[in-house]
């Protein structure tokens, strides 16, 4: 198959496809095995009417909600459904726009045009459609998650109508389900029937529970599909979480991976907190991209490349899982619960800065269809996701998730035309989240500290402490040649870089994601001095960590002086060499005006004199 030639047809887009609510294949209500061959589906069978584009509608009918994925697989009818449902689109054949296969592959590789959405001749230089480091990260990856999402409910729908018990429940089950989100800031790790078992129970169509293979715990490729793939992606017949050996019987490494999300729950919980009620515009918010916007926050892509990076890395030198490498990571089936979540992060920062949406930027390195370096804004086409037959969604149109078929717990019974009520409600939900049980939550509780200002408790703002301490990282996102990470330790570093992500003296991390094979694409070289910049919030460290009993600046300062160090990771667990890599201390002031529902940040202020001299990762 030719990548994105520019005169193909859906038919040999590989995907012929229907519109959404075209005639169905029978479902047979029973879950095909995924570690088989993968069948063609049956004649007539959804995804194979040619000449059409294929349209991403969301779920039609009501919205309703996406919930929390502990709540999800505790509801025996929506897992039932969504376990079968995505073993039948893995199962459909690689050129069916609706196989797990097609969809997952959108992201990057297979490099190929996606029902028919074809690459613009002055396209970037990266071959997936997937945006990042642009204002349009967000935005791009909502009709994404949408199109998985109608597509499994269409199958949940087909499911349900075979089921000969209880009939009318799993029919009304069926209408309702979404996509599961899995909140990282709150639940370090999804839950086992996510993470780690490779075969589930489900209620079958007869009532009877019975054992299948588990879809959510890992992608099975279509035979020969990998064979373009590079590195070990070609070796692997699986997707891998922390994989452990190179051979093709390679496992993932679960004990590993619960460590290190555990490891980081609370430096995600306290970026979250930060991102959603202190940073006030879409460029600081949407991306990774150098900017003097003097809010010391993570961007929302920042805090998902620290989710990406986590699940994708290994300590195998030389290997990288696919969550850790743009190109293959949405064939891992926790992309989507991911990416539900950055998505459930759209909604709820943009009920508290109503009015704020998506700002014009840059393309930095483009994408199979939009070029690099030209002005990007809620115009441009979020291609492949068509809206009609000849035109794409836009970041304008996807700024309602109530018209795009579902919405998010936080947000019920609210009036969704009163964005001054909703902006209060969702502080409310946000400050219960992720403020009060939040790390800074620990501050005050130093011995001796000054008392922070008692918030009036109308507003439900939480105590987080008058300083707020953190680490600035700037990088060249492409130095390293593959995705890597930025350890801050408070303290001894363990000569074992194994340790590095589990020591009890880290003070946080920040991720960079890139695409693999970097040092060898020409994208990269003509990208080579991108820089990337990203905070690592300190004050837990500081509090837990430092014995001191305030975070006045003068202590502080003198502490970070003699025990900050950092070094820098690459995404297969060997030290990486980053000469352009910049670690700048700032603490930002916070103060509680009568009536704010979060703490309101002042100017910050930068001591450099924590780190200068001292800018290489292994220099201390
Ligand atoms: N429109 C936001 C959520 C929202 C809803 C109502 C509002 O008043 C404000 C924001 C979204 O769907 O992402």
């Amino acid at each position: 198959m030719s990548p994105y030639s520019g005169s193909q047809s859906n038919a040999t887009a590989g995907a012929p496809s229907a519109p959404a609510g075209a005639p169905s294949a029978p479902a047979s209500g029973t879950a095909p095995s995924n570690s088989g061959a993968h069948s063609l589906e049956p004649a007539g069978a959804p995804g194979k009417q040619e000449d059409a584009h294929y349209l991403v509608t969301g779920v039609p009918g009501n919205p309703c909600n996406r919930i929390e994925i502990h709540d999800f697989v505790k509801n025996e009818k929506f897992f039932s459904l969504y376990v079968q449902a995505l073993n039948m689109i893995n199962q459909y054949s690689r050129d069916n726009v609706e196989s797990f296969f097609q969809i997952g592959g959108i992201h990057g590789r297979p490099h190929e045009a996606w029902s028919g959405a074809t690459a613009s001749d002055n396209a970037g230089k990266y071959l997936g459609y997937c945006t990042h480091g642009s204002t349009l990260f967000p935005t791009w990856h909502r009709p994404y998650v949408m199109l998985l999402e109608q597509v499994l409910q269409k199958r949940a729908v087909e499911i349900a109508n075979t089921y000969k018990v209880n009939t009318a429940a799993w029919k009304e089950a069926a209408r309702t389900i979404r996509f599961p989100y899995w909140d990282w800031a709150i639940h370090a790790t999804p839950p086992s029937e996510v993470i780690s078992s490779n075969r589930v129970t489900i209620t079958d169509m007869n009532g009877t529970k019975r054992q299948v293979d588990n879809p959510f715990y890992s992608f099975v490729f279509p035979p020969n599909e990998i064979n373009d793939f590079e590195g070990n992606y070609r070796v692997w017949p699986t997707t891998l979480r922390r994989p452990m050996s190179t051979d093709a019987g390679a496992q993932s490494n679960v004990p590993e991976l619960i460590n290190v999300l555990n490891a980081a729950v609370e430096d995600v919980q306290e970026n979250t907190y930060t991102m959603l009620t202190r940073v006030t515009s879409w460029e600081k918010f949407s991306n990774t991209q150098l900017d003097d916007n003097p809010v010391t926050s993570t961007s929302l892509e920042g805090i998902h490349n620290g989710t990406h990076y986590r699940v994708g890395a290994t300590s195998v030198p030389g290997l990288s899982g696919h969550m850790g490498n743009n190109d293959v990571a949405a064939f891992d089936p926790i992309f989507f619960l991911h990416h539900a979540n950055v998505d459930r992060m759209i909604s709820l920062w943009s009920a508290l800065h109503p009015g704020v949406w998506v700002a014009p930027g840059d393309s930095a390195d483009g994408t199979a269809t939009i070029a690099e370096n030209t002005l990007i804004d809620t115009k441009t086409p979020l291609s492949p996701f068509w809206k009609t037959k000849t035109s794409f969604w836009t970041s304008a149109e996807v700024g309602n998730t109530q018209s795009l078929g579902y919405s998010y717990p936080e947000f019920d019974g609210l009036d969704l035309k009163n964005a001054v009520a909703v902006k209060a409600a969702i502080a409310a939900k946000v400050n219960m989240l992720y403020g009060a049980s939040g790390t800074y939550g620990a501050i005050p509780q130093i011995p001796g500290a000054p008392q922070v200002p008692t918030p009036a408790p109308s507003t439900k703002c939480p105590a987080h402490g008058k300083w707020d301490w953190t680490a600035r990282i700037r990088v060249k996102k492409f130095e390293v040649g593959c995705s890597f990470q930025i350890v801050l330790f408070l303290g001894t570093v363990p000569s074992d870089p194994k340790q590095w992500n589990l020591s009890p003296r880290v003070a946080g991390t920040y991720c960079i994601l890139v695409n693999e094979s970097v040092s060898n694409c020409a994208n990269c070289a003509s990208q080579s001095e991108f820089v990337e910049q990203g905070y690592i919030p300190l004050n837990r460290g500081i509090s837990k960590l430092s014995g001191l009993s305030s975070l006045d600046p003068a202590g502080v300062v003198a502490y970070l002086t003699a025990n900050l160090y950092w070094k820098a990771q690459k995404v297969d667990g060997t030290p990486a060499d980053t000469p352009s890599l910049e670690v700048t201390v700032f603490c930002t002031p916070l103060s509680y005006p009568a009536g704010a529902t979060a703490p309101v940040g002042g100017t910050p202020v930068g001591y450099p004199s924590c780190t200068s001299g001292r800018l290489q990762p292994a220099g201390r």
